[in-house]
């Protein structure tokens, strides 16, 4: 059967205009206000290279020097490194009525445990003791799926992607528990480290920013500052909130989008930030344009399509395909069962585009809930994210009592070392999510590339850092890998056929039988 979506039907030249890619010198203005927003001088985005746009040099760059960050446009934390809060409220009010006063020892299942961070910039936020408390209380509640440790990918994830993993110092050494398993704690311990009654030694030395609620009052975002809150609000929360103050349409609908993005792929997710994000650019440009105007706004309904294109401007500059024609095969679908495939996950956007329109659909900006556009927008995250990972202080905060002087050290380790039993491994996982950074996203692959995206010791946030894997000289191009570079030819073709491409690289050129 025929999937049919009436806006696509009804709408097919203003979303062929949507998706045609602007012309070059909006292009241009549009990075080069970016960059000089972001205050990286030192590069430029060209667009007549060899691959389209790229990433180029505007000056020389010393082996690994910092080259340039990109704050994300839209991104978000995986559910399963983020705790279901509603699960949470819900055990913290029987254990206030005292109901598991019976259990005095809290079982430990070995699954993955969520990290607390700013839902804005993702940098750490609470306390020390707030992170280690609260792993603690969700591992009781078996939250999660599958167990992975520290920074790696999710075993589901695609291994081509594996070059956008921007790694962090590894946890090899140092802090361990005193076993592989975990080891319970008695209830009173975890309680006194929630509610602020216990401080760990020497958790002074990693202050973290006081958690600020969200203006709409849900209990799934969290951040690191008012301003972060705000920006957040603005941008998108305010209708993919689902608070007491949440403007979406219907509060139940979008709590459905989020179990079902939560439940299939949160990928979905992404895409409700960028189609909010570009409806509520909508709105806001709307009403500047009225003001200026002075009329009201049936008299401007005649521009509509022009000012949802500048609201789409930060979206339709990412190269884009349809999700299910550019996502790669996995490996256990047999190619006789490509078009069955293709076709699943055509339904399954659509299921979710569904849900969506039900909890945010805005009249004005419909086109943005036509199926195509769902599809390309979901289509340029499957091929421009970058993984996002932030490193954990609790990780720093047990290698510093690691490395603490001996009488110091053991003194400390009397208090910390339970701790550290009970978390077991997953004492030092990271935050983990994906997330679109409009200035990466114009870097070329190359296999002997110059640059690599890599997080150093200080940057504790979200945004993507591009360092030089060599010195680099001015007007030459800053390219990283999107692979494991050091297969063989033929591996590496077949992965970045994956990203829709054959790889031209000089080293390929080179190495082409
Ligand atoms: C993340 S985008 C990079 C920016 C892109 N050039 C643009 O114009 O938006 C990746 C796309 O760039 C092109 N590309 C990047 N590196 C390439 C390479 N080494 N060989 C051939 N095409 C490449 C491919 O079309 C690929 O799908």
């Amino acid at each position: 059967m025929e999937l049919i979506c009436p806006i696509d039907q009804r709408c097919s030249h203003q979303i062929a205009a949507l998706l045609r890619p602007p012309s070059p010198p909006i292009v241009q203005e549009y990075f080069d206000q970016l960059i000089s927003k972001r205050k990286c001088q030192g590069i430029k985005v060209k667009q007549n290279g060899d691959f389209g746009k790229g990433v180029f040099a505007e000056t020389d760059f010393e082996e690994e020097q910092l080259i340039f960050k990109d704050e994300m446009l839209v991104g978000v934390q995986h559910p399963s490194n983020k705790v279901i809060l509603i699960i949470f409220i819900i055990f913290l009010f029987f254990w206030s009525l005292n109901m598991f006063n019976g259990l005095h020892f809290i079982v430990f299942p070995n699954f993955q445990i969520d990290c607390l961070v700013c839902s804005y910039c993702f940098k750490f936020i609470g306390s020390i003791e707030k992170q280690i408390g609260r792993k603690l209380y969700l591992k009781t509640l078996g939250i999660g799926n599958s167990s992975h440790n520290g920074c790696q990918r999710n075993s589901s994830d695609d291994e081509e992607d594996d070059h956008y993993v921007q790694n962090h110092h590894s946890s090899e050494d140092g802090a361990s528990s005193s076993s592989g398993s975990t080891i319970p704690l008695p209830m009173m311990a975890v309680e006194s480290l929630m509610n602020g009654e216990l401080a760990l030694p020497y958790s002074n030395k990693f202050p973290l920013p006081s958690v600020v609620s969200c203006l709409g009052g849900c209990e799934e975002a969290f951040y690191c500052s008012k301003s972060c809150a705000e920006t957040d609000w603005e941008s998108s929360h305010y209708l993919l909130c689902t608070g007491e103050k949440s403007e979406s349409r219907s509060r139940k609908a979008l709590l459905k989008f989020i179990q079902h993005a939560n439940e299939t792929n949160d990928i979905f997710l992404l895409a409700a930030k960028a189609i909010s994000f570009t409806i509520l650019r909508y709105r806001k440009l709307k009403a500047s344009h009225m003001s200026e105007q002075e009329k009201p706004a049936s008299s401007i309904l005649g521009t509509d399509l022009s000012l949802l294109l500048e609201a789409w401007k930060p979206i339709s500059i990412g190269h884009k395909r349809r999700w299910w024609d550019c996502i790669a095969l996995p490996d256990d679908i047999d190619a006789s069962d490509e078009a069955t495939f293709r076709r699943e996950i055509q339904e399954l956007a659509f299921t979710s585009l569904q849900l969506l329109k039900e909890a945010i659909f805005d009249k004005e900006c419909e086109l943005l809930f036509s199926l195509e556009i769902y599809g390309h927008i979901i289509g340029m995250f499957e091929l421009n994210n970058l993984d996002l990972v932030v490193a954990s202080p609790v990780e720093d905060y047990f290698l510093y009592i690691d490395d603490l002087p001996y009488p110091e050290k053991k003194e400390a380790e009397k208090i910390t070392q339970p701790y550290l039993d009970a978390l077991g491994e997953d004492y030092s996982n990271c935050c983990q999510g994906t997330a679109f950074f409009p200035l990466q996203s114009c870097m070329n692959h190359s296999c002997c590339p110059n640059a690599k995206a890599f997080k150093r010791e200080e940057d504790r946030d979200g945004q993507a850092t591009i360092i030089a894997l060599r010195p680099i000289c001015n007007g030459e191009e800053v390219t990283i890998s999107y692979i494991d570079e050091d297969l063989p030819f033929e591996e590496r073709q077949a992965l970045l056929a994956d990203y829709g491409f054959r790889c031209r690289c000089p080293r390929c050129l080179d190495e082409e039988p």
